[in-house]
């Protein structure tokens, strides 16, 4: 059934859709299964994403009609295919009349997954109107809460030289309170790797005090306050609460030091939101184990790395993992640099739509993956700036030296960037920097040959 005389309008201006502020915009990558037409595909899609089905139903009515979405603009060539729904169309709390992002999800990138006439739909941008955005919690803490902590200015604080702690599973709780000290002696910030929680040989209860015992010896020794990000992600959201509950006791007065990490795609945003309203006063970490699921290039369905992170300033992640665009081990690219713009300025053009955020906190991009000292300087010059979270596991438990070493080596490459000097120059000056060429020589030849000769280190 062609359903486009209801489900498109395509002599709708985006234009004006988002002056009047009373529709979600989405648009996607679509192409229909040979056979149909594009622009009954894409009036299908819409119309099992708001009011209707394949069929016409006689429960229908007027009311029902002005609620549909609408296809407002395709272009078969490219593949875009362009929806506005009806802010009427999104489920409300019950509790406080606020927006919740299951909502968005499950009809923007719902049903309309394995429809039998469409070969495949991806997300790839979506606009949200001002009062959308004020229905929405959005971050309570930013990144601005850590540099306080830290002593710095809160505002271009700068980078926070931070790790996971390694290997990833199989240390006990000795072993691993004392990686966390070794690298708190010279960086900031730990993160538990994603699958770390409350595994037999390693109970949460018997290595979180070891953990905190290991903080308040590194910030006695050094002078400086160090930051724990601890995942607290499971099934059950009281579980959740059981967690996070003991390590704010754990971590008494400082408490404020510790974040909560939760692995928001695989929990889904009830996960993300019971951290956001349970513990505002805690920074929330946002790890996505598993989008690459729906997120890679090479997947034409789901929705993009982008379309994630934008989703997850709404939900109020404090920060994000944005992947490392290009220059470590994750997938991505050095255009991916729009994913940190969009969640951290107060607007910003994305790949479809320009969004104001009208004042809501920022989402920090946290870089992520394969990154070391020597990859950070490209990075930097890439991004433009430095005020990210980077917590790099192989590059600091990696470097020759030590843990501690690793960590002032991301902190040194981070001030050469920041100070415009020749890498080899500055490493020339600072020692731990300088054996991070030695720590992974493969990076060291890929990004500056003949570096051997010029730091007179021989195999
Ligand atoms: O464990 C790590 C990185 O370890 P290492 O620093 O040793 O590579 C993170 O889970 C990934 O960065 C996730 O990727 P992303 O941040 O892109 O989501
Ligand atoms: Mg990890």
């Amino acid at each position: 059934m062609d359903q486009s005389a209801r489900y498109a309008d395509l002599s709708l201006k985006e234009e004006d859709l988002m002056k009047g502020g009373k529709h979600i915009l989405v648009a996607y990558k679509m192409k229909p299964k040979a056979g149909t037409g594009y622009l009954e595909g894409a009036a299908h899609f819409a119309a099992e994403s708001s009011t209707g089905t394949n069929v016409e139903v006689s429960t229908t009515d007027d009311f029902t009609k002005g609620v549909d979405a609408l296809v407002y603009y395709i272009d078969e060539a490219t593949e875009d295919m362009r929806i506005a729904y009806p802010l009427e169309l999104f489920d409300r709390n019950v509790t406080d009349g606020r927006f919740m992002m299951v909502s968005f999800l499950t009809l923007a990138i719902g049903n309309n997954q394995g429809m039998g006439d469409i070969e495949y739909a991806k997300m790839i941008d979506f606009y949200v109107p001002e009062r959308a955005i004020q229905m929405f919690d959005g971050p309570a803490t930013d990144i601005s809460n850590l540099w306080r902590i830290l002593g710095r200015p809160v505002e271009n604080g700068g980078y926070i030289a931070g790790t996971i702690i390694k290997p990833k599973l199989g240390l006990r709780p000795e072993p691993f309170a004392n990686a966390a000290y070794q690298f708190w002696l010279g960086g900031d910030f730990i993160k538990n790797d994603e699958p770390q929680g409350n595994q037999v040989f390693c109970p949460l209860k018997k290595v979180l005090p070891l953990v905190y015992d290991a903080m308040k010896r590194a910030q006695d020794e050094t002078g400086q306050a160090k930051l724990f990000s601890m995942n607290i992600t499971a099934d059950d959201h009281y579980e959740m609460c059981a967690r996070a509950d003991y390590a704010l006791e754990v971590f008494g007065p400082d408490a404020d030091k510790l974040a909560f990490l939760v692995d928001g795609y695989v929990g889904g945003p009830g996960m993300v939101t019971t951290a956001r309203r349970q513990y505002p006063g805690q920074y929330l970490h946002y790890h996505r184990a598993g989008h690459g699921a729906v997120t890679s290039p090479s997947s034409k369905r789901g929705y993009t790395a982008f379309v994630l992170a934008k989703m997850s300033r709404l939900q109020g992640a404090s920060g994000i993992h944005v992947g490392t665009m290009g220059y470590g081990k994750m997938e991505g690219e050095g255009d991916d640099k729009i994913i940190a713009y969009m969640i951290e300025r107060d607007e910003c053009q994305g790949p479809v739509y320009f969004q104001k955020w009208y004042g809501m906190k920022p989402t920090t991009p946290i870089i992520s993956g394969g990154m070391n000292a020597l990859r950070l300087p490209g990075f930097f010059e890439n991004l433009g700036h430095g005020n990210v979270i980077n917590t790099a596991g192989g590059g600091s438990y990696g470097h020759i030296d030590s843990p501690a070493a690793g960590a002032i080596s991301l902190r040194q490459s981070y001030e050469c960037w920041k100070s415009g000097a020749d890498p080899i120059e500055f490493a020339k000056e600072h020692k731990e920097f300088a054996r991070a060429f030695e720590s992974f020589p493969k990076d060291a030849d890929k990004l500056f040959p003949g570096w051997r000769e010029k730091l007179g280190v021989h195999k």
